[in-house]
């Protein structure tokens, strides 16, 4: 069974994927062929083209926010649901290829999500050095190893340092010592009921007064408990957005298919991204 991730070898992905794929024999038949790919577009879209059996891709970070090109894709592809969420710590270490002072890095790479869980530390400890992104937190740290005369570093996972033979100068360098994401399996069915199950969905509503109130009280009135709303700029029209929400239960439960069906009657169109298993503790907990 093939596998994608957010690679090169390294990343916090595959490193939270590793730690997944332990949890989960019922889900994923051996053999498994984990492979990296250099964007989420590429690839989430090789999953739906049947190229890959499922994709592990991050959706939110607790200090950072949402990961808004998973979810981009995710409203935009077809025949892909969400089959299991992961949630995983992620420590954020400084890594040079020499033993450089804070005050001689002159360039820090990094995926802009790391940069991001990372603002105090760069404005305290290194104002003068230049941000750069990077595809991934791994794709940054091999640039440091290719470049080992350079007074560059990278952020990204202490794994990566002891991939790529680096040197890991500052450890936790992340802004919230509780800095975790959440990841998602992405795969071609719809996971099977569970104990405790949470649906994903994808909601547009007309742009009109209430227009999101009404849509939400579909699922108020039904006692169905809602854990997470965002909202992504639809891309049509400035200003116009859509609504990725969470709520609690299997889609098949009667009082979530009563409410899909008083939202299709109320012209609202929703999407399922998937119903699947709540995670309850972190991985490394
Ligand atoms: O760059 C990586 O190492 C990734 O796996 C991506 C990613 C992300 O996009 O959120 C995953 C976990 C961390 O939050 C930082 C980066």
């Amino acid at each position: 069974m093939n596998i994608g991730y957010l690679g090169p070898k390294g990343s916090f992905s595959e490193e939270a994927l590793q730690l997944f794929l332990a949890t989960q024999s019922d889900l994923l038949e051996p053999p498994l062929n984990l492979m990296p790919f250099t964007t989420i577009p590429k690839l989430l879209i090789a999953c739906q083209n049947l190229e890959i059996e499922g994709a592990f891709v991050p959706l939110e970070n607790s200090t950072e926010g949402q990961v808004g090109v998973t979810m981009d894709m995710l409203g935009q592809t077809e025949s892909l649901y969400i089959m299991r969420e992961f949630i995983f710590p992620v420590d954020q270490c400084l890594i040079t290829a020499q033993p450089l002072h804070l005050a001689q890095i002159e360039q820090v790479y990094s995926h802009e999500q790391a940069l991001g869980q990372c603002r105090d530390f760069l404005e305290t400890h290194l104002a003068q050095a230049e941000q750069l992104s990077c595809p991934s937190t791994a794709e940054a740290v091999t640039k440091i190893a290719q470049n080992p005369a350079q007074p560059w570093a990278a952020i990204g996972p202490r794994r990566a340092a002891e991939i790529y033979n680096l040197h890991c100068k500052s450890e936790k360098i992340q802004d919230s010592m509780l800095n975790a994401t959440r990841f998602i399996f992405v795969g071609h069915h719809l996971a099977e009921m569970n104990e405790e199950d949470k649906t994903s969905l994808l909601i547009i509503t007309g742009d009109t007064p209430g227009a999101l109130a009404h849509a939400l009280q579909e699922f108020a009135l039904r006692n169905i408990n809602l854990s997470r709303i965002e909202s992504r700029p639809s891309k049509k029209k400035l200003g116009e957005y859509v609504f990725f929400v969470d709520i609690d239960g299997y889609v098949f439960s009667p009082s979530i298919q009563e409410a899909l069906w008083a939202l299709k009657d109320k012209g609202v169109s929703t999407k399922l991204l998937g119903s699947y298993p709540k995670e309850k503790l972190s991985a490394k907990e």
